[in-house]
This record gives structure tokens, C-alpha cells and sequence, in this order.
């Protein structure tokens, strides 16, 4: 066997807050193609909803949370990386899920400038996920971020894509869909696009590609050889809260509805696990924006506290505030 057939293939999903990386790599983990593959999953918040939601290979899924993997936590994901290489027994795959906010440029740069990793490991493929509700609001606050001097983080993981799927087609008509996917060519004449609906896609198609071409990478970055000065929209936060016990659900979704009604355009992301009353499985929800969904997951496991955590992501989130208005939504609170 050649050097390069023994090096491990890395597959990085990316693409913006929401988009369906999750639930894409839910998909292909359920893929025999998927077989004997570590997940490495990075957070923005200090609490990881993802890494709970991932099934079906609970051993192999390792978390870097707190920070986002294209600056803070950069140096975590070589470490995991190489941890994952020493193992007596090979990784066959690995997969790399960013976290929306990141920038494509130094994930790639940490596969090309680490000896080990290099010698190693190959980088197949960067799989950019789009939503295509969403997309042209993210490139226009990104072009906005860029304006006042700092980085087109969705365009970025556009233009760095070897392959775009374009997801959530159910959102948009054909119009919408046939802008969208000229936006996409325009912005990265060389990917191939495809559409999804909930990231169904054969793995097949997504992974083993031998696709990611580094001159290509070159062309977007010059400078993706040297240390990237990189750095993110400060305004751009995230608040963890964690609850204690049941919420009730008919006050709960009350006011989560008013608060992305009214705080929808600095909210980009929410994420959370909650305990219902009088529900025996884990309440699993998900905000983009105004968009709100949610459905039971997995049920509480006996000796499991039902303990909820919420994640938000986006601008001006009163921390406080937040957490005495969920804590108003507990059924003793709803009592008094
Ligand atoms: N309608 C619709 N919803 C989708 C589709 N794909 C994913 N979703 C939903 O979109 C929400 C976000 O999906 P995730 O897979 O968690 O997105 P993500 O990119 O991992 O999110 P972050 O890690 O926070 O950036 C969830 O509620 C999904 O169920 C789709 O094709 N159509």
C-alpha cells in the first residue's frame, strides 16, 4: 500500500448556524460507508447540545466545545487528532463537524502546516451545507461583518467547499432554490452542488471524494500557508443556560415563541435539551432565526436528572434576563 493509501481520510462539514450539519452527519453516520469513523464536534458554547444529539456511535464522538475550532480551540482539534491517530486500533474515517461561526481557511491550514497530521492523515473533502432559507440573510450579514472590517464567515465556507449541498429545499420554492444555487456557482464556480431535504444523501456521495485540492484552497487564500491573523465578530456570543427539573410545556413554549418573535434578528441559533411535565422523553428544539422547531427525543433514563440546557447564540443576550424568564416557566413559578 502506498503512503497516501494509508493515510486517514478527514472529512470537514461545514457550513453556517443551522444549516443541517448535524443532521447530515446523523445521516451518513447511519451509513454502512460511515463504518469505523470518529466524529470530532466543535461547539461554540461552553455547553454541547450536538455531540447529545449525534446517535448511533456514542464511543467514537469527541467534543471540543468552548470556543471555535478556526482560533480558540485550534490547537484542541490537532491534539484530538493525533490522540485519535495513537490509538492501537485505526480510525478508519474522521469526521469534523465546525461549528457554524468558523472559518473554513484555518481548519484546512491545521491539515497542511501540522507534520503529523499531514503525514497522516488527508483531507478528502470540506462539505459545506447550505440552507437555503437562510442563505442569503447570512451572506448579507456577512457582507456587512466585512464592511466594518471583519470576515464573510458564510462566504468563506462557501468558497472553500468541494462539495455544497444545498438543504432544507422543502423551505423554498424553485425560485428561490435556482437563486440560491446561482449565488452558490457565482461564489465557488468549481464545487459540485447538490440538493437535500434533512441532509439525506448516500454516504458514497459525500465521503471518500479525494476531492479537497489544496491549489484550489490557494487561489481563495493566498495565504493559507502562513499563520492566519483571524478573528471573529466580538458582538456575536454565546449564553448557556441550564435549568433544574420539569419545565411546563405550555408556558414554555409561550414565551419561546415571543422571544424569537421579538428578539429573532439578534438570535441565530438556539439549541436545547428540556425536561416536560408530565413527558417521560427529553424535549429536543432548534431555532434559526424565527424558526422554531422541536419534537420529543430519547427518553430520560431512570437514574438521569431531568436537568434541561439551552444554548443561544447571537447578539445583545441579556444573560440575566433570559435565565429569569425560563426560570418563570417551571410549573411551581406557573402555580404562584
Ligand atoms: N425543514 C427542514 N428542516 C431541516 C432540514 N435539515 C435540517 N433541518 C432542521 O434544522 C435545524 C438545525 O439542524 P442541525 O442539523 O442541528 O443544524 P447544524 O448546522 O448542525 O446547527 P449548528 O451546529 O448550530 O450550526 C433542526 O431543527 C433540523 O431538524 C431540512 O432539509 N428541512
Amino acid at each position: 500500500m502506498s503512503v497516501l493509501e494509508t493515510r486517514i481520510p478527514v472529512t470537514v462539514l461545514t457550513g453556517f448556524l443551522g444549516s443541517g450539519k448535524t443532521t447530515l452527519l446523523n445521516q451518513l453516520l447511519a451509513h454502512e460507508g460511515a463504518e469505523g469513523a470518529a466524529v470530532i464536534v466543535n461547539e461554540f458554547g461552553e455547553v454541547g447540545i450536538d455531540g447529545q444529539l449525534i446517535v448511533g456511535v456514542d464511543e467514537d464522538i469527541i467534543e471540543i466545545n468552548n470556543g471555535c475550532i478556526c482560533c480558540t480551540v485550534r490547537a484542541d482539534l490537532v491534539t484530538t487528532i493525533e490522540r485519535l491517530l495513537a490509538r492501537p486500533q485505526r480510525v478508519r474515517r474522521i469526521l469534523v463537524e465546525t461549528t457554524g461561526l468558523a472559518d473554513p481557511a484555518p481548519v484546512i491550514q491545521s491539515f497542511i502546516l501540522d507534520e503529523r497530521l499531514r503525514a497522516e492523515t488527508e483531507l478528502d473533502a470540506l462539505v459545506t451545507v447550505v440552507d437555503a432559507r437562510h442563505n442569503p440573510l447570512w451572506l448579507a450579514m456577512g457582507e456587512a461583518a466585512e464592511a466594518a472590517g471583519g470576515e464573510n464567515v458564510a462566504r468563506e465556507q462557501i468558497a472553500f467547499a468541494d462539495l455544497l449541498l444545498l438543504n432544507k429545499i422543502d423551505l423554498v420554492d424553485e425560485e428561490r432554490l435556482a437563486a440560491c444555487e446561482t449565488e452558490l456557482r457565482r461564489l465557488n464556480p468549481l464545487a459540485r452542488i447538490r440538493r437535500v431535504q434533512d441532509g439525506r444523501i448516500s454516504a458514497e456521495e459525500v465521503l471518500g471524494l479525494r476531492a479537497f485540492d489544496l491549489k484550489n484552497a490557494l487561489s481563495i487564500e493566498p495565504e493559507l500557508l502562513s499563520d492566519l491573523e483571524h478573528e471573529h465578530d466580538e458582538s456575536i456570543r454565546s449564553v448557556a443556560i441550564r435549568t433544574d427539573g420539569d419545565l411546563d410545556p405550555t408556558i414554555f413554549f409561550r414565551w419561546m415563541n415571543r422571544f424569537v418573535q421579538d428578539k429573532g434578528a439578534d438570535i441565530f441559533r438556539i439549541k436545547g435539551i428540556v425536561p416536560l411535565q408530565g413527558e417521560a422523553r427529553r424535549y429536543v428544539f432548534h431555532g434559526v432565526h424565527m424558526t422554531l422547531d422541536g419534537r420529543p427525543g430519547r427518553p430520560w433514563r431512570p437514574a438521569e436528572p431531568r436537568r434541561g440546557e439551552i444554548v443561544f447564540i447571537g447578539r445583545r443576550l441579556d444573560r440575566a434576563e433570559i435565565e429569569a424568564e425560563i426560570a418563570a416557566c417551571t410549573p411551581e413559578q406557573a402555580a404562584a
